[in-house]
């Protein structure tokens, strides 16, 4: 029973019954290729309204997205719905139509991307039917006590400086849609615009969407904002939705949000999908962060989505970033966003100095120059907290045999294992592609030697160097590895800010937002790493990670610092920084983009095939390349498509499976989204011939 069309949504006006009492629904299922069915129902039911319907042999929630006058296939083979979920409102038609985009420009099926965007327990059968459903989750949750109000004392907030004052007022003064760039170097106060912003917003009886890149910025932020907000919109006004929820608290700010009592939502990329009723505001900080994009299923951008759905409702979408995406950056050179730009730290205080230390003549100790150590002691004399930088989690990269060449691999992967302490003398060898673990060998497995030594450091072992360089210190350790429990994170950054830490060691977990108020100076260790990694964003990727980590430095202590060692000091990246000149950087950038034709001057989508030999992963790649030259409807779009030969992904081989892409790009946008529309469809079945896996994804951030 699939219907012709796959998405598309049809008028949510009733178009009557098929029969007397008997009305034809359309309903999206979660399930791959055509997502939508048609059944039949002896009541009336709104489009936007989730239905339990028999799918095969199982039953399914779906949720109405067309009432079309009759079905697509012989009325006699359509079933009839089970059961109508009315305990929500019912999803708004504003919230269907960026569903329906998301599925068109993603190339997935409608049902693929309502479903999943949808808390759990609104989208499990047994949560409505069955011995333990007891009204169904929304009755369950709201009869459960209310939660303990979280109350925030107000704080008075500070007068804001020229530049703020303008930018937030701008922004507030914004009744209809336009994106507005607001580039703020670090530590500049973009924060307190946003609140002030959003306070307008709220007093005209609007609901704020305010996106942050990751779960562990929001406690701080969080808190801002209740103590913020109380005034204008109460409190409980203040909703939190990322993917650390439980599913009972997911739910919780779904239905805040829907029902229009939360007034303000603080969330992940995932809260794009929140219903808001009544949003007039969308807030999207450090827009240039990579975490707004998905990585799998529907892998869509919520910054790219934020944007249209503040053009599809008409109202203002805000970007902040001291780094921009060079995407973003473009559009506000070009006029297409407004810009705002705050060129100086809010506090009475400078951008911290950015000093390289030229490690190629140096004798390192330990990884450190003498300029770092002598800059660390200094910082931790005078009772200021210090920072090591480095984003690699683990004791070493690799374990290594000096004797025979032995490194350490993963059987599994096209990868090293890594040297990680796992307890006070316990050492494992960890895949950070897969999760394999296996213990460390006594001897090596080629040659007998004991000598096994590990080569290069992670986070862990620069906290090893450190706690013997400065035995006094107070160290903490930031990072995925030590971070690992729900709530931890959130604590060791309260504990950092309570100043109970002396010297921090940490990956990109500490580079992002946090505001530390007794910091330094910030130490870079094996910047260069990056510097050559093919990605053509791996650049803009380095600058804005230093940027950000720079930036902690000296917020609200005078004569803060940064140190970064390389052995590449005249690379334009770091000189750059020396200048704290991102417009310059940019600029660069953009124009070498331009020059070779890739984003934002051009678009591309990636397609990625798995299989567990490399050749059938190519094959079907070749097959998917050759397709378009096959069959006509294609061909005709093929003049502004570029399709590059398919090639092995860097780490071929993932959990023993192989992997490959193939790029397509193309300098006309609505081209590729037509080619791509085209190509999708016919590539499902190209696949199961294959008998491969494969994703297509738009805008890839990675290559
Ligand atoms: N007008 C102001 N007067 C005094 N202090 C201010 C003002 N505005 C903001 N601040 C303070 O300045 C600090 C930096 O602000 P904030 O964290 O918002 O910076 P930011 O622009 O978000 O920086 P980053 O991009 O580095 O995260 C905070 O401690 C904030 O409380
Ligand atoms: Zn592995």
């Amino acid at each position: 029973m699939p219907t012709e069309s796959s998405i598309g949504l049809s008028s949510p006006v009733a178009a009557g019954p098929v029969a007397p009492g008997v009305y034809c629904l359309r309903v999206a299922v979660d399930v791959p290729l055509l997502a939508l069915f048609d059944y039949l129902s002896t009541v009336p039911v709104e489009v936007g309204v989730r239905v339990i319907v028999p799918f095969g042999r199982r039953k399914v929630v779906g949720v109405v997205v067309g009432l079309p006058e009759a079905p697509a296939i012989d009325i006699a083979l359509v079933k009839e719905i089970d059961q109508v979920l009315d305990d929500t409102p019912p999803l708004s038609a504003d919230w269907l139509r960026m569903a329906s985009f998301a599925a068109q420009y993603y190339q997935r099926p409608l049902g693929e991307v309502i479903l999943p965007a949808l808390p759990t327990a609104l989208r499990k059968v047994s949560a409505y039917q069955g011995k333990l459903s007891a009204g169904g989750p929304v009755q369950r949750l709201d009869n459960r006590k209310p939660v303990a109000r979280r109350d925030v004392p107000p704080d008075v907030p500070p007068q804001l400086n020229a530049e703020q004052a303008a930018a937030a007022t701008a922004i507030a003064a914004l009744r209809q849609h336009k994106t507005v760039m607001l580039h703020g170097v670090t530590g500049s106060g973009k924060t307190e615009v946003y609140l002030h912003a959003a306070q307008q917003v709220l007093a005209r009886g609007k609901q704020v969407l305010f996106m942050v890149p990751e779960i562990n910025l929001t406690p701080q932020l969080e808190r801002s904002l209740r103590a913020r907000l109380a005034s204008v919109a109460g409190s409980g006004a203040l909703a939190v939705m990322h993917s650390g929820l439980s599913d009972g608290e997911r739910l919780r700010a779904w239905l805040q949000v829907q029902r229009g009592q939360a007034r303000v939502l603080l969330g992940t990329r995932l809260s794009i999908f929140a219903p808001m009723p009544e949003l007039g505001m969308i807030i999207v900080d450090e827009e240039h962060d990579t975490s707004y994009k998905q990585q799998d299923g529907l892998r869509y951008s919520a910054r790219d989505l934020a944007v249209w759905r503040g053009s599809d409702l008409n109202i203002p979408v805000v970007l902040g970033s001291a780094t921009p995406s060079l995407e973003s950056w473009n559009h506000a050179q070009t006029g297409h966003y407004l810009r705002y730009t705050l060129a100086q730290r809010a506090r009475d205080v400078a951008l911290p100095e950015v000093r390289l230390v030229d490690t190629r003549r140096l004798a390192l100790q330990q990884g450190f120059s003498p300029q770092l150590i002598k800059a660390i002691g200094e910082r931790l004399a005078a009772k200021e907290q210090a920072l090591v930088f480095l984003n690699r989690r683990g004791y070493a990269p690799v374990l290594n045999c000096s004797s025979c060449g032995w490194v350490s691999q993963c059987p599994r992967c096209t990868a090293y294992t890594v040297l990680h302490r796992a307890g006070a003398r316990r050492n494992i060898l960890q895949c950070h592609h897969c999760g394999h673990q296996a213990r460390v060998p006594a001897a090596c497995p080629e040659c007998g030697d004991q000598d096994l030594k590990p080569m290069g450091r992670g986070t862990q072992r620069v906290e090893e160097h450190l706690a013997e360089l400065f035995p006094q210190a107070r160290i903490a350790r930031i990072d995925a590895d030590s971070t690992r429990l729900k709530g931890s994170a959130a604590a060791l950054f309260a504990r950092i800010h309570a100043g109970e830490f002396d010297l921090l060691v940490g990956t990109q977990m500490v580079a992002k937002g946090h505001d530390f108020a007794n910091l330094g100076l910030v130490g870079v260790l094996n910047a260069d790493a990056m510097l050559f990694a093919q990605d053509f964003r791996a650049p803009e990727r380095l600058f804005a990670q230093l940027m950000q980590v720079a930036g902690r430095a000296g917020r609200h202590v005078k004569g803060g610092q940064v140190i970064i060692q390389t052995d590449y000091p005249e690379q334009a990246v770091y000189q750059a920084l020396i200048r704290h000149d991102y417009p310059g950087f940019a600029g660069y950038g953009l124009d070498e983009r331009k020059a070779v034709g890739l984003p934002p001057y051009a678009y591309q989508a990636l397609l990625t095939a798995e299989a567990r030999q490399l050749a059938a992963a190519l094959d079907f790649l070749a097959s998917a390349r050759r397709l378009p030259a096959e069959q006509a409807t294609m061909y005709e779009a093929l003049d502004a498509i570029t399709l590059y030969d398919p090639v092995p992904l860097r780490v071929v081989r993932v959990a023993n499976v192989e992997r490959a892409q193939l790029l397509v790009e193309s300098t006309n946008r609505r081209a590729l989204q037509q080619f791509l529309t085209t190509w999708s469809a016919a590539l499902a079945g190209l696949a199961r011939d294959f008998r491969v896996r494969y994703n297509l994804e738009v805008d890839p951030l990675e290559i």
